[in-house]
């Protein structure tokens, strides 16, 4: 099969439990839960999304013949240095492209996969590192992995059902709305979560305030 890639680059995790650690970021074009284009948002299941991932035509993006391509793409991101090598699959939604051969050419090149998923299609079973980010008004079928990660606030989504899925680390994320004031009021309502519920834990998106991919 071959893979369609928005971008591909090297950066820090900014979210989540991983925050901070080295990783080459490949995301794939497209996505079940919004067209991507700006006319069609208000109409999408998720509309806040914060990401182009329309066609292949970013840095270190492309069309991908095969997967040990891809993998080698990504390779050539990390450099030739094979130890703490990390990748995390985003989007878009992955999991409409992952599959078997890329899993395996992946870890072929020695890398623990990390993946960032809407959740409304099963976790391929050999990601290394599964964090799910529901969205309101979408049907999620993954309901168990190694972080959920809900942005904030969402309406719609009920945090007593989220707490009675399978997830090891449960994370808030501040919606960012685009502008000061509207990240200000994100931030608040998702500590004033944390406050009352003390099984969640904050998650910033440091990559944007250190201005980093
Ligand atoms: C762009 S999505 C791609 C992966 C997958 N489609 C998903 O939604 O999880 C990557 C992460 O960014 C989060 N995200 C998207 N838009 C956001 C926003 N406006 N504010 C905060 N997080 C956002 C998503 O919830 C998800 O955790
Ligand atoms: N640095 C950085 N960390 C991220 N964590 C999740 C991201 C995503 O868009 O999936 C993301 C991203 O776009 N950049
Ligand atoms: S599910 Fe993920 S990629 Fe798709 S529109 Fe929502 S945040 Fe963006
Ligand atoms: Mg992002």
């Amino acid at each position: 099969m071959s893979y369609a890639v928005k971008e591909m680059f090297l950066t820090l995790q900014g979210e989540g439990v991983n925050a901070g650690r080295r990783a080459v970021f490949v995301r794939f074009a497209g996505c079940n839960l919004w067209s991507g284009r700006e006319q069609d948002r208000a109409s999408a299941i998720c509309q806040f999304c914060d990401t182009d991932f329309v066609g292949t035509d970013g840095e270190g993006g492309g069309r991908f013949a095969d997967a040990p391509a891809l993998a080698a793409a990504a390779a050539d991101f990390w450099g030739p240095d094979h130890a703490e090598r990390f990748c995390v699959l985003t989007g878009g939604e992955p999991m409409l492209q992952i599959d078997d051969a890329l899993v395996d050419a992946l870890h072929a090149e020695g890398f623990v996969i990390a993946m960032e998923s809407n959740g409304t299609l099963p976790a391929h079973p050999g990601i290394d590192w599964v964090c799910i980010s529901p969205k309101a008004g979408s049907e999620v079928v993954q309901r168990r992995g190694d972080e959920l990660k809900l942005v904030w606030p969402q309406p719609g989504s009920d945090l007593d059902t989220l707490e009675g899925w399978d997830f090891a680390n449960l994370l808030i994320q501040p919606l960012d709305t685009g502008d000061a004031a509207g990240n200000a009021a994100s931030e608040a309502a998702a500590i004033a979560v944390v406050m009352d519920r003390p099984r969640w834990r904050l998650t910033l998106q440091v990559h944007k305030r250190l201005g980093l991919r």
